[in-house]
């Protein structure tokens, strides 16, 4: 086991547990409510326990990942997707996170698998394929329980999210189905990370990010890590701090949507991986698997009422959120910078980049 950072006093992500909400009352929702809306707008991460989803389909979650990466590299190849189609397989030092903020880096070391909502499996309901493409699975003799395992992850993430969402309405005093509208046909998405070098390496090179520093495309993401260190996230006060989830806790964090729904009341906090290593310089391996409920494509998310102080304008014009997870993916997987995320890259580009381990 890898030993773990000695805790940082000064920064916490706040534990909120969920367990009880279905049942609880109007007092408690509202403490609840209330501690969720403070973690929103200081640390845009949560550590959420109480979600009800069982040990056993993380447990088969992580083991259907062993089984992938470590597939030959031939076979995990033959899975990728041009940039533009957000599924299938990534190999390492493909992508560039930071590139979806218009910010330069050298290639990320992280390989993964991308599935999401296939719109090809339920013709009945016209879902566009340029947002809901289909799912590309290794062969079930290669990778034996391997998508069942995923389903599963997928089916209780996007619960958790959808909960969340619930929960989110009431702390930002909104009716608690006001999400549901903009999420009825959601564009989620898991990826599946993995950091690890390929064979015959075991060295990273300096200035080689695990994943590069990003800010999450849409609503909220749902994140499932092995308990060794490497995420970073960017506190209010501009310093990288590192996380790792409690036992038995999943971490979650705030994307774009929200910042701009809330016109950044609520933060949607900058994160980054280093590569995970030992006193020598030797990769450590860690896996995540990070859901991402994104909204509906054609959701167009302007800020709410409440939100933008009198006599200001808005921090962000509206925009669909099909467009703005096309620009962000045009940055990092097809390698165009994205220019509009002037707000996000001011607050990278000031970042103190010694972190507080
Ligand atoms: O590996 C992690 O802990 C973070 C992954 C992440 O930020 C992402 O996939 O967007
Ligand atoms: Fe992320």
């Amino acid at each position: 086991m890898a030993e773990l950072p000695s805790s940082d006093d000064r920064f916490r992500v706040p534990v909120i547990d969920v367990s009880h909400w279905a049942t609880s009352s109007a007092a408690e929702r509202t403490a609840l409510a209330t501690a969720v809306d403070e973690a929103a707008r200081t640390v845009g991460f949560l550590q959420i326990t109480g979600h009800g989803i069982p040990d056993r389909v993380a447990d088969d979650l992580a083991t259907a990942m062993d089984t992938f990466f470590s597939l030959p590299p031939e076979e995990k190849r033959a899975l990728c997707a041009p940039p533009d189609v957000n599924r299938g397989y990534t190999p390492p030092k493909a992508e560039k996170l930071s590139l979806s903020l218009g910010v330069s880096s050298p290639e990320d070391l992280f390989e993964a698998f991308n599935v999401g909502v296939d719109g090809t499996a339920h013709p009945s309901s016209a879902l566009p394929t340029a947002y809901f493409p289909a799912n590309r699975w290794p062969a079930p003799h290669l990778t034996p329980g391997f998508r069942e395992a995923v389903e599963s992850w997928f089916a209780h993430a996007g619960g958790l999210a959808r909960l969340l969402t619930r929960i989110f309405a009431h702390a930002l005093g909104l009716d608690e189905d006001f999400f549901r509208p903009c999420t009825d046909r959601s564009v989620d998405v898991l990826r599946m990370n993995n950091y690890a070098l390929p064979d015959g390496e075991t060295h990273v090179e300096r200035d080689r990010m695990g994943m590069g520093a990003h800010t999450d495309y849409g609503i909220v993401t749902v994140l499932w890590a092995d308990r060794v260190p490497g995420l970073q996230i960017l506190g209010p006060e501009g310093r990288w701090h590192d996380v790792l989830p409690e036992e038995g806790a999943l971490l979650v964090n705030l994307g774009d949507a929200l910042a701009r729904w809330t016109n950044d009341r609520w933060r949607s906090t900058l994160h980054r991986v280093l590569p995970p290593t030992d006193a020598d310089g030797r990769l450590i391996r860690r896996r995540s698997a990070a859901y991402f409920h994104d909204g509906n494509h054609d959701a167009v998310i302007s800020p709410l009422p409440g939100c933008v102080p009198r006599n200001t304008e808005p921090l962000y014009p509206p925009i669909a959120i099909g467009e703005h997870i096309s620009a962000k993916l045009a940055g990092s997987r097809a390698l165009r910078p994205n220019e509009d995320a002037t707000r996000e890259s001011a607050r990278l580009l000031t970042a103190t980049d010694t972190a507080d381990r």
